[in-house]
């Protein structure tokens, strides 16, 4: 996806060409529609965009507007935008860039509304770029990050296209208008899934990006006395510098490992639904959800925390940690909001619960909520054995999930109808879905690194950022750790103790840890983070060829300043 995600220069952008109109094909495509647009989609033939979201509804899918019309007796859909906002709005390369897209409509065939489902739309003239007749396009204008995409705007008005041009991987409609169901209405979600999936990685490289940036930069980087008289330390050396960039540092192992995961569990349980076993579907949303969730939210504040580190120089473009901040930011709302993705992980959560109460055996990533013990057995703790780490973030986890589930029943018992008591415990559902996700992360970070195929003096060094991302996370949530007594004051002061003895173990490593990212320079794009660590030469280099430095006096001056000037002087 990084690659991917290099635009191709400003006002253009490919990037949702690749990441999801042409896996949507592929996903959601017959093997005679494959054969007519696929290839096309692969050689850049065409260039596509998903347009899905609107400028009324995003997270809402089954509140989308636009409608695509079956007419028998042209055997066409008819694709309509019928109110200001039902425009589709966002999707990138919409704008300027795209002549396809894949549109998702609320498909209607003999009067009935049969929900969202995804047409191809051409959108541009293949001979001019020209919008095609009845498609109004333009770009949405500036955003926070990111311009080089033409995140942009579709109006439909009355579009005819060919009933083939309906996505019938899933659900049909046959030719006199009869629809046929899908063996799930979700799967016309399945490209959403399957980004979210991919948003791991994205915020496991973003993190690791920036934490090359900050490491590096940190070691180049010399400020203050730590004692008097001595040369100014790296600024690597203050134990704060290590508590804000090694927890980042650590969080960026455990999402690319996560990312492995994901990656190899929607492998599976896609190629068991090609063969008709949708049972994995409802894990694959939920997993995907959550941990998109909340990987692109640490991934965000931990960038920010790097930033921050760097002092001013972080704050400048020179850095590429602003454009990181942006971009992070973006997977925290796009390809699907983060909170109403956690709160889709809630409700799996509080479902296996459920199953786990009737006595049914949990399995995959919930296995845990029914063999976690309710009583605490409090006492004294090894806060350094990766397996007690494991044990206590699970049984956060459970815990929570159990009071959330609890709350809700209480609830409904006062007499609340289900949706409100789902409402009024929502916070706390949320809560749970986030120490799921966390323990999920802590538990496929021991595994890995008990398992993967290095050298056991690098096993060693994983070992120790695994310790200290657990030993954080505990230190971060104490109080969910304490409130029943599953850790003790004594577990938590052993864990901060432990936590400092593991800043100062991955000291010596910081480097070669980051640097085994390997990440390019031109993918980093930070002259603080430089390979060659040749900061203060390149820094003055890139701000002389800032556009204010093209003349000695801006023309500014003559225009505004001048004139102010002399009219204040005039006034002594
Ligand atoms: C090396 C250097 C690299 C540096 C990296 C730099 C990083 C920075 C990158 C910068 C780039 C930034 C931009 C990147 C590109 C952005 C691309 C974005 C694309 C988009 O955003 S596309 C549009 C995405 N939109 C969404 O995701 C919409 C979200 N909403 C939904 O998915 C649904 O509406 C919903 C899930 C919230 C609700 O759906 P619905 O109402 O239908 O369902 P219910 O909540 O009622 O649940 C009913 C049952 O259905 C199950 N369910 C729901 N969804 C799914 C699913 N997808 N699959 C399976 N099952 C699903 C529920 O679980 C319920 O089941 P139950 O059994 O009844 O409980
Ligand atoms: C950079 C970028 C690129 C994008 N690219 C594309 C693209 O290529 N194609 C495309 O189709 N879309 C794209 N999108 C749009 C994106 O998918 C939507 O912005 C996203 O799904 C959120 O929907 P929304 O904007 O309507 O926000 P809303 O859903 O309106 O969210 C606003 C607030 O309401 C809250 N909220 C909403 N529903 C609930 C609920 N049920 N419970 C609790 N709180 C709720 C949310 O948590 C959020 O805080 C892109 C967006 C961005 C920022």
């Amino acid at each position: 996806m990084a690659a991917a995600l290099q635009t191709l220069g400003g006002g253009i952008g490919i990037t949702l060409h690749w990441i999801a109109f042409t896996p949507t094909i592929e996903q959601q495509a017959t093997e005679e529609q494959k054969k007519k647009w696929l290839k096309l989609a692969q050689d850049v033939a065409i260039v596509g965009a998903y347009a899905q979201t609107e400028m009324g509804h995003g997270t809402f899918v089954r509140g989308l507007e636009t409608t695509a019309t079956y007419d028998p007796s042209t055997q066409e859909f008819v694709i309509n935008s019928p109110t200001l906002t039902s425009t589709k709005w966002w999707p990138g390369g919409l704008g300027k860039t795209a002549n396809h897209a894949t549109v998702m409509a609320q498909l209607y065939t003999r009067g009935k509304c049969y929900g969202p489902h995804n047409f191809m739309v051409q959108i541009r003239s293949l001979e001019n770029h020209q919008p095609c007749p009845g498609v109004t396009l333009g770009d949405i204008g500036p955003k926070m990050e990111s311009n080089g995409n033409d995140n942009g705007f579709a109006r439909f008005d009355h579009v005819r296209i060919p009933r083939e041009n309906m996505l019938m991987k899933f659900a049909r409609v046959e030719a006199d208008g009869t629809y046929v169901q899908p063996p799930s209405s979700k799967l016309a979600y399945s490209n959403m899934v399957y980004l979210r999936g991919t948003f791991v990685m994205s915020a496991a490289q973003a993190l690791a990006s920036a934490t090359t940036i900050a490491v590096r930069y940190s070691c180049v980087r010399r400020q203050s006395e730590m004692k008097p008289g001595e040369p100014e330390p790296q600024i690597l050396e203050y134990q704060t510098q290590q508590y804000k960039l090694f927890p980042q540092l650590a969080a960026a192992y455990a999402f690319w490992f996560a990312s492995w995961f994901m990656t190899q569990q929607h492998g599976s349980i896609t190629g068991s639904m090609e063969k008709g076993d949708m049972s994995g579907l409802a894990e694959l949303h939920a997993l995907s959800a959550g941990l998109k969730s909340y990987t692109t939210a640490v991934t965000a504040r931990g960038i920010d925390v790097c930033r921050m580190a760097c002092g001013g120089h972080g704050y400048s473009h020179a850095s590429g940690l602003p454009a990181l901040f942006g971009g992070a930011a973006a997977l925290c709302t796009a390809e699907g909001e983060n909170t109403v993705m956690m709160l889709q992980t809630a409700r799996y959560l509080v479902k296996c619960f459920a199953q786990s109460q009737a006595g049914k055996r949990l399995t995959g990533t919930v296995a845990y909520l029914s063999a976690v013990q309710p009583s605490p057995v409090a006492g004294n703790r090894n806060m350094s054995d990766l397996g007690t780490l494991v044990a206590a973030f699970q049984h956060r986890a459970a815990r929570m999930v159990r009071h959330a589930a609890m709350q809700m029943q209480g609830e409904m018992q006062k007499g609340k109808a289900r949706e409100d008591a789902w409402n009024s415990c929502s916070v706390l559902l949320i809560k749970a879905a986030e120490a799921h996700v966390h323990s999920f992360v802590v538990r496929n970070f021991a595994e890995t690194v008990q398992t993967v195929e290095v050298d056991e003096s690098v096993r060693a060094v994983l070992t120790s950022l695994c310790q200290l991302y657990s030993l954080y996370g505990i230190t971060e949530h104490a109080g969910d750790f304490l409130k029943d007594g599953y850790l003790t004051g004594r577990d938590i002061d052993a864990a901060s103790s432990h936590l400092s003895a593991m800043l100062a173990r991955v000291r010596p490593d910081a480097v070669a840890l980051v640097d085994a990212f390997d990440l390019h320079d031109k993918i980093l794009r930070s002259v603080l983070g430089r390979y060659d660590g040749r900061v203060y030469e390149h820094l003055y280099e890139w701000a002389k060829k800032s556009p204010l430095n093209k003349s000695e006096v801006h023309e500014s001056y003559y225009k505004y300043l001048q004139p102010f000037l002399k009219s204040n002087r005039a006034k002594l």
